[in-house]
């Protein structure tokens, strides 16, 4: 188990869906399990959690409250204020309360929360299921420095962590938080194309895994604009600039800003559900 600085914390989960199973796969690495409580009404996905991680499981969610330090709100945006206010009284102003959802303001779990209470509100991705997520994250009112500590060590157990002010969560939410699913469609759509040109289906989505794969690799280490790397690839009069011209005339610049910005959007509207 590796060093970090969660020491003996009691880290609690309410909300046992995708999120909170990818932070829970991160967080046994770091965290002993006896040390990590999650709850959810369905006894099936608790029974699924706890022989797969060994973490504590249970479908009350005031448990979780009683035994953790840290509670991690991992519920959908729509049931939050639900949830949260039947735990006020749980919810003391010596724990940490993190937020995962989408659109949900610090100003309003604050609202919720009984006055005191450090709060710290998060945009995770997917990615974090296998150690690779991008999260940012920004402090409420009552969080201190220690208590930021506390939250980065808990998403760098599953990916990076950047402290950001809390404006910047709705487009984080449009570009990386929803962004695994830009790029999933991405990857079906060149498979799909490849099959198109004639191409196995498994060649095809091995070049294209790799492709992706590589690419990001290729910027990450090199850390050239991606236009550099572009026109690399791009010679005169060959195939490449063929395929820019397509992708040019198809709109996909425009097409993944206006994806960004309508899931910024939303995110902001889930702050009135
Ligand atoms: N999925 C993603 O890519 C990302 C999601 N998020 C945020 O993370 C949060 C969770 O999302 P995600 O994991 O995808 O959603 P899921 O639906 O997979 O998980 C939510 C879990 O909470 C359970 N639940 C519902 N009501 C309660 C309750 N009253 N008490 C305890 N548990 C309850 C649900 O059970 P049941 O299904 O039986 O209702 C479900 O298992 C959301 O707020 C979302 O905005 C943030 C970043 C990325
Ligand atoms: O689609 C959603 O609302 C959640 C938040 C970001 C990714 N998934």
């Amino acid at each position: 188990m590796n060093q970090n600085n969660l020491g003996n914390q009691r880290i609690g989960i309410i909300g046992g869906g995708a999120m909170a199973e990818a932070l829970l796969r991160g967080l046994v690495k770091v965290v002993p399990p006896a040390q990590l409580t999650v709850s959810d009404p369905s006894q099936e996905r608790l029974d699924f959690l706890r022989e797969s991680l060994q973490v504590i499981t249970t479908e009350d969610n005031q448990q979780v409250c009683a035994q953790s330090d840290v509670v991690i709100l991992a519920v959908k945006p729509q049931v939050m204020a639900s949830v949260v206010t039947a735990l006020r009284d749980r919810l003391t102003p010596d724990k940490l309360v993190i937020s995962i959802a989408a659109g949900i303001r610090l100003e309003q779990l604050a609202a919720w929360l009984a006055d005191g209470v450090p709060v710290v509100r998060v945009m995770p991705n997917t990615p974090a299921l296998i150690g690779k997520g991008a999260s940012a994250l920004a402090g409420g009112t009552y969080a201190t420095e220690a208590h930021m500590a506390t939250a980065v060590a808990i998403l760098e157990a599953v990916g990076t962590a950047d402290v950001v002010g809390e404006a910047y969560l709705d487009a984080v939410t449009g570009l990386s938080g929803s962004g695994p699913a830009y790029v999933y469609l991405m990857i079906e759509a060149m498979i799909d194309a490849g099959v198109h040109e004639g191409l196995p289906r498994d060649l095809a989505r091995r070049l294209v895994l790799q492709t992706f794969r590589g690419s990001t690799a290729l910027l990450l280490e090199r850390g050239h604009h991606p236009g550099v790397e572009r026109d690399r690839v791009t010679s005169p009069g060959g195939t490449t600039i063929a395929g820019v011209k397509a992708l040019e005339d198809g709109g996909v610049r425009a097409a993944l800003f206006a994806a960004v910005q309508a899931a910024t959007k939303r995110s902001r509207e889930l702050a009135g559900k």
